[in-house]
């Protein structure tokens, strides 16, 4: 384990490290540092949730100079929310050292931005849409950026961006430090990315597994239509503190936050057609617990970072295994623990196993918990409710009317009445979700991968290089309880 107080970093960053409760340099953090400092172009990959922010913002920050008052280093995410998300982590890093940060992004007043770029700031977060429009409208000078920097760099060249981000590089000095970081790192987007940049020097966490280890991996074999009563009685028996939901479409995730609502749990659905304003206001209500489940497209999977997420369930199995990796690392951050269970038809085993394959963990079956588990889970949780307030005490005002309640009353009946009055009952409210088509079947198992992964177009939906043979695995794996 590295201390932070190791990697000869000024004090004034160590200041703002320890203010923002870090110890110890994660390993990704402990081997990027004193490398970037050094001005090396630095291909990073670590898994989901372990520090990879701080790793390229801590000596983002050492390098800045703060009587410059130009950009001297940009940051390019793939999403708005993410941006933000960046940019404000910079800013904790930043703080003591003085460094001003600001996020550009589509969806919010330009005019604003270019009142705000105006006032000097040193690092700049954007998307790449947006940060193009600036440099295009010659509201962002760009001429000393010494450092740049690609958060979730294989989604950006995947999401069709590298036109944009080509561009944006011929805005900055070709003698700048570049460095790209991603939690997954397909062989035909690395190939792209050394395209522009000077011989990188790859720092990967060595790991077993791809995912980590702290995120219980489950799959449920489960029909298209039953797959709503499903996810309904998992929450009921699991009782998360917040979950994400994945579907795969926007009107899948329409569909399930309203039919999840309907059913009395509080749900609220993300995804790229709505406002700015109002994924931001969701995503917050999320953060701050006023939401209990967020119902999201792929667009919520990258980077974002919200501590309290105890389960992922991905009510479609992703197209591809990059994707599962990111969807389910929204859980088991920083150390903490966390749950994935993704749903699988029987048609879309074969997904299943190419995800296995990448990420080098099995997903254990799980079998869906019957109506009677999930009416006991929910009396469960109201049990721990009134165990919680047993333990705070402060109950004198109820005392009177207690003893009333008890008298003539069978005491076990009493107790059960008030849970009954508690707790949410299986709630079968019919609800409408349209029925997707599986993935189609994938039937070439055989065909060697080695081809395809030559292919500089690497596109979202086609197979990836990542793809595999057809290979037994073991038949029996224990079932697991929900
Ligand atoms: N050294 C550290 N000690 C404790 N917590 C840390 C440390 N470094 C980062 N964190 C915290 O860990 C959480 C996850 O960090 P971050 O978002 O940078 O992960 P990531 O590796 O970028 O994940 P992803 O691949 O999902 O983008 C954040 O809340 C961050 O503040
Ligand atoms: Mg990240």
């Amino acid at each position: 384990m590295t201390k932070f107080s190791e990697l000869e970093l000024s004090p004034s960053l160590l200041k703002s490290v320890k203010r923002m409760g870090f110890e110890e340099a994660t390993p990704i953090q402990a081997k990027t540092i004193p490398l970037s400092l050094q001005g090396k172009d630095i291909i990073g990959q670590a898994q989901t949730g372990t520090g990879k922010t701080a790793a390229f913002g801590i000596p983002l920050i050492e390098k800045i100079d703060p009587k410059n008052p130009h950009i001297q280093g940009i940051i390019i995410a793939p999403t708005r929310e993410l941006a933000i998300q960046v940019s404000e982590e910079l800013y904790k890093i930043g703080y003591d050292a003085r460094a001003r940060v600001l996020a550009v992004y589509g969806g919010q007043d330009i005019q604003r931005q270019i009142k705000a770029l105006k006032k000097g700031p040193q690092i700049i977060v954007g998307t790449p849409g947006r940060i193009l429009d600036h440099i295009n409208r010659r509201t962002l000078k760009l001429d000393q950026v010494h450092t740049l920097i690609l958060d979730e760099a294989d989604e950006m060249l995947n999401m069709g961006f590298i036109d944009d981000i080509e561009a944006i590089l011929s805005s900055v000095p070709e003698d700048r430090q570049t460095l790209l970081f991603s939690a997954t790192m397909p062989d035909p987007i690395r190939r792209i990315a050394e395209r522009f940049m000077k011989n990188p020097e790859t720092i990967k966490v060595k790991t077993k597994e791809m995912t980590v280890p702290l995120i219980e991996q489950y799959f449920v074999k489960v029909y298209e239509r039953e797959k709503f009563d499903v996810l309904s009685r998992l929450i009921d028996v699991q009782s998360p503190e917040l979950a994400i939901v994945f579907g795969r479409t926007k009107r899948r995730v329409d569909e399930l936050a309203n039919a999840l609502n309907l059913r009395g749990y509080i749900a609220e659905g993300i995804h790229g057609d709505l406002s700015q304003a109002k994924r931001i206001s969701v995503l917050r209500k999320f953060k701050e617990g006023k939401v209990d489940v967020l119902v999201a497209t792929d667009v919520a999977a990258r980077g974002l970072d919200i501590s309290g997420v105890t389960h992922v369930y991905n009510y479609d199995i992703p197209q591809d295994p990059e994707s599962y990796v990111h969807r389910i690392g929204r859980t088991g951050r920083a150390g903490k623990e966390g749950m994935a269970i993704t749903f699988v038809s029987p048609r879309e085993m074969g997904y299943l196993r190419t995800v296995e394959q990448t990420t080098k963990k099995r997903m254990m079956p799980m079998r869906p918990p019957s109506i009677d588990e999930a009416f006991e889970g929910q009396q469960r949780v109201s049990m721990e409710r009134i165990n919680e307030i047993l333990n705070e005490g402060n109950l004198d005002q109820y005392v009177t009317v207690a003893k009333e309640l008890l008298e003539g009353n069978d005491p076990l009946l009493v107790i059960a009445a008030a849970l009954k009055l508690m707790t949410k009952e299986p709630d079968n409210t019919p609800v409408h979700i349209t029925e997707e088509r599986p993935l189609p079947m994938k039937k070439d198992f055989q065909r060697s991968s080695k081809k395809d992964s030559q292919k500089s177009s690497y596109r979202r939906g086609k197979q990836s290089s990542s793809s595999y043979g057809n290979k037994n695995r073991k038949p029996k794996r224990a079932e697991r309880r929900p």
